[in-house]
């Protein structure tokens, strides 16, 4: 389910400006942020009776289907849509969180668990913001960031849809939305345009325009120089860094003629760059470098000028890449359903 169609509904229902914002608001703060009115006096007869069914359906977009506590204070939470697929959400320590915006995704990083699959399909801007409702029933949630399965840009429209609810009657800060992208034209033409403009991580993992082919096979092909006079160019405009991910992957993208590359492409900019060590995924050759390496070239990209942070992602003892915990279910729920008759 899109928002929009929540929006005609309510207009449906009689509902005018003033009163659509509210209901909206109420859904994605939750009901105790506006408590202070009385719908009663407030809402048009037509649309209070029209509520108690839409309240249903949005209660109705994601379901908690489980919850897998990590050592480092975050939860990962799996998700069941309406139609039987699962997602999964990390609720981060510091009140973040961490949404997904497609099931699978045809980038197909060949390092990504998520990737594996090829795009299963969009997940609606209303779903988007239905894992948001859903942990702020756990927890308060004052950051988004728009890195767990999926390609955000390639489900634009919704995920634009999401961030304006969310940056308005969702309270908060557009700087805390945070759009995870591997780079296409198509995010450096919207996203200045948009009414709430949230910041950008770009997953660059490699200066080496070649290699870049190999690990995210069917991202854009956008140059990496290209991708960060881009993403310079946004961040001047917003006035927020650009966040540039790199997984580390042991032997291939942390080499010196890498990080030499690194000093050349983002010494001086306006950006942050986030090391992550690769998380395991099953089957797959790539390693993470011990600890002691990864801090070594974060001290060194540091020392010549690119400020850089070694980051673990969150909840790795808990099945941990994004799209893990949704394999395991998959396959339980395959080893489960007994094979067709012949
Ligand atoms: C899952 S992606 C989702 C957002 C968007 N598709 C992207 O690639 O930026 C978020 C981040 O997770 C990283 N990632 C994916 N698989 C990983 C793994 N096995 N270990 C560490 N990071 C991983 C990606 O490189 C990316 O920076
Ligand atoms: S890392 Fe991002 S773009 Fe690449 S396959 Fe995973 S979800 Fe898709």
């Amino acid at each position: 389910m899109q928002i929009a169609q929540i929006r005609e509904r309510l207009r449906q229902a009689g509902a005018a400006p003033i009163h659509e914002r509210h209901v909206l608001r109420q859904w994605v703060q939750g009901a105790a942020q506006t408590r202070k009115r009385n719908p009663e006096d407030f809402l048009p007869r037509s649309l209070r009776e029209a509520l108690p069914a839409l309240q249903a359906d949005l209660a109705a977009l994601a379901a908690l289907r489980s919850v897998h506590p990590s050592e480092d204070g975050s939860e990962r939470l799996l998700l069941g849509l309406r139609d039987g697929q699962t997602i999964e959400s990390v609720l981060l320590p510091r009140e973040g969180l961490c949404v997904s915006t497609q099931v699978g995704c045809a980038v197909g990083c060949v390092f990504c668990m998520t990737g594996r699959t090829g795009l299963i399909r969009q997940i609606g801007s209303a779903e988007i913001v239905a894992q948001v409702v859903l942990a702020r029933q756990r927890r308060p949630v004052r950051k988004v960031v728009f890195m767990g399965m999926g390609e955000p840009a390639h489900n634009l429209d919704a995920v634009l849809e999401a961030i304006e609810l969310l940056g308005t009657g969702g309270a908060i800060g557009h700087k805390n939305l945070v759009f995870s992208t591997v780079g296409d034209p198509r995010v450096f033409e919207r996203l200045p345009r948009g009414p709430v403009k949230p910041a950008l991580a770009l997953s660059l993992h490699t200066t080496d325009a070649a290699l870049r082919e190999q690990l995210l096979p069917r991202a854009p092909r956008m140059a990496p120089q290209e991708l960060v006079a881009l993403g310079e160019d946004y961040a001047r405009r917003t006035g927020y860094p650009i966040q540039y991910q790199w997984t580390l992957l042991d032997g291939i993208n942390d080499s010196p003629a890498e990080l030499d590359g690194i000093v050349r492409l983002l010494r001086g900019r306006y950006a942050v760059l986030n090391l992550i060590p690769y998380n395991a995924v099953d089957d797959l050759p790539f390693r993470r470098p011990s600890w002691e390496r990864a801090r070594a070239i974060a001290r060194d990209l540091h020392g010549r000028g690119v400020l850089t942070k070694l980051r673990q992602s969150a909840g790795q003892d808990v099945e941990g890449g994004c799209g893990q915990l949704r394999a395991r279910a998959a396959r339980l729920k395959a080893a489960a359903t007994p094979p067709p008759r012949s």
